[in-house]
């Protein structure tokens, strides 16, 4: 049974902002109340699935949460604890405290997800959906990812990997969508969509689409992250000898060419860049392309300048940026041509994307976490990804400088002038294999480009003040170089 709302409800404020994937963080949890709680596991341990209604500045946001309920906490689950409770019914001989937790860490009750799915069974509003022909096996235990994550990720044996929203929107979610099109499509640089959870707004409700709550998808088990693959590269790019202090030696800096490094990743980034011009491709084909009106480029500038004005107010360390910014905003506005747009990634970064046996796989179409669901939603220029995986290369290029220890004790400009030789190198074959693959040559439309990477380096310089402080000097400094 479920522990008594105003106990649980109080645990689960306290707890909620701790959480890596909660989204509020940069204010107070005005109110937070229980919005649909489904039993799916009885006795104990028991499992119920919960909605959060969680109200913050007049507005609210839903967060899903696997609620386990256990008499005992074994040792594993510890850092999971969400608070304990007193399971307290009148007449029950059994009433005294339980503890609760986070149970998408719990493989004992995880497992439930598994057969429901197989089953395609309907739990109160929710639906445990499958894809047409696809085959669930339910012999295989959960074990959650450790990625710096905005959702919870959960691999079930080698097999499947079921990705739980945390925080919620309204409708289809972007993910499940654009990789169930494309996975019909035949499209090889997504895994395949095996099934999904939904949540019944039920009727009589105004909003009547069903929640996407989880994705059950192919676990690419061979694959590596873009992201490790190029952090691989910069630490052996930072190992490899610096040229002879000789006479030539300022010179030598100057031309630096990071593809002397043993682990080159440019082979890697131009396949990339085909990879990415491939799924654009399929995406035009799957949904269209539409043309915005000059009017709408030049309205799109203006937002990208209002976001530049707050985030200053929010993080006055951007500030002495604004002026090279803002320049590159009027450049968009004063273009005065429509613009060919379609649906893209969205978010699109190293983070994103999967070297496996067969390629590139590009993975998570939600688009960026701190958008509203509308702006997720808005079709854009492919070149605003391109743009996005260009910010990426520049984030590679400086996460071990800004971690300190982790590269030999060079001098800090030498260090960035470094960065900047692999981040060149790395962006220019990206763009190459991108053009190469059919895409817009990213080359012919720098004004675009800039404009994107910009607006992007903003979002980045918001979403580390509030979520990762320590991340900040990484954007920060990458606007350094590409303002200067
Ligand atoms: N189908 C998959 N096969 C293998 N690994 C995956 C797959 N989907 C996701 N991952 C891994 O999980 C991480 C997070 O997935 P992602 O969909 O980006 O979640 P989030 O939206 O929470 O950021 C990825 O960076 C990748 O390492
Ligand atoms: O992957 P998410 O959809 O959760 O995206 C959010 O988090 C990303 C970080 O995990 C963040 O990406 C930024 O950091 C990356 C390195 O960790 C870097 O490769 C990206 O270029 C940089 O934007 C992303 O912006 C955010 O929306």
């Amino acid at each position: 049974m479920l522990p008594p709302h105003p106990a649980l409800t109080r645990a689960l404020a306290e707890w909620l902002p701790r959480q890596r994937w909660f989204g509020g963080k940069d204010g107070p949890i005005d109110d937070l109340a229980i919005g649909t709680a489904t039993e799916l596991h009885t006795g104990d341990p028991a499992l119920h699935h919960l909605v959060l209604d969680v109200h913050q500045n007049g507005a609210i946001d839903h967060y899903q949460l696997l609620l386990g309920v256990r008499r005992e906490l074994p040792d594993r689950l510890r850092h999971v604890e969400i608070g304990a409770s007193t399971h307290d019914a009148p007449g029950d001989p059994d009433s005294r405290a339980v503890r609760l937790y986070d149970a998408a860490h719990d493989p004992d009750l995880t497992r439930t997800l598994l057969d429901e799915l197989a089953a395609g069974a309907s739990i109160g509003p929710l639906r445990f959906r499958h894809a047409d022909g696809a085959r669930i096996r339910t012999d295989l235990t959960s074990l959650p990812i450790t990625a710096e994550q905005s959702n919870t990720s959960l691999l079930f044996g080698d097999a499947y990997i079921c990705k739980l929203f945390r925080r919620l929107s309204r409708g289809v979610n972007l993910d499940l969508e654009v990789n169930l099109a494309l996975t019909r499509g035949g499209c090889a640089h997504v895994p395949a969509v095996l099934g999904w959870i939904e949540l019944d707004p039920g009727p009589g409700t105004s909003q009547g689409e069903p929640v996407t709550l989880g994705l059950l998808s192919d676990y690419l088990h061979t694959g590596a992250d873009g992201w490790s693959l190029a952090i691989a590269s910069v630490r052996d790019w930072f190992a490899h000898p610096p040229p002879p202090r000789d006479a030539g030696w300022e010179g030598a800096w100057a031309e630096l060419d990071a593809s002397a490094a043993g682990g080159d990743f440019a082979a890697e980034a131009e396949r990339l860049g085909a990879a990415t011009a491939a799924v654009h491709r399929a995406l035009a084909d799957t949904f269209g392309v539409t043309l915005l009106p000059a009017a709408e480029v030049r309205a799109m500038a203006a937002r990208m300048n209002a976001e530049l004005t707050e985030t200053c107010r929010a993080v006055p360390r951007l500030a002495p940026h604004a002026k090279s910014l803002t320049g590159a905003f009027l450049d968009l506005a004063a273009r005065a041509e429509p613009l060919a747009v379609q649906r893209v990634h969205g978010d699109y970064h190293l983070g994103q994307v999967l070297r496996t046996e067969s390629g590139w796989t590009l993975l998570d179409f939600e688009g960026e976490p701190a958008r509203t669901q509308n702006e997720r939603r808005a079709l854009a220029h492919p070149l605003r990804d391109v743009a996005g995986m260009l910010r990426s290369f520049e984030y590679a290029a400086r996460f071990l400088i800004a971690k300190p220890g982790t590269v030999p004790p060079e001098p800090a400009g030498r260090l960035e002038t470094r960065a900047h030789a692999w981040a060149a190198r790395n962006r220019a074959a990206f763009c190459r294999g991108y053009a190469a693959a059919g895409g817009p040559d990213p080359a012919a439309h720098s004004v675009l480009i800039r404009a994107f990477e910009f607006e992007k380096a903003v979002y980045e310089v918001r979403y580390e003040a509030r979520n990762r402080p320590a991340w900040l000097p990484v954007p920060l400094k990458s606007l350094a170089h590409l303002t200067a």
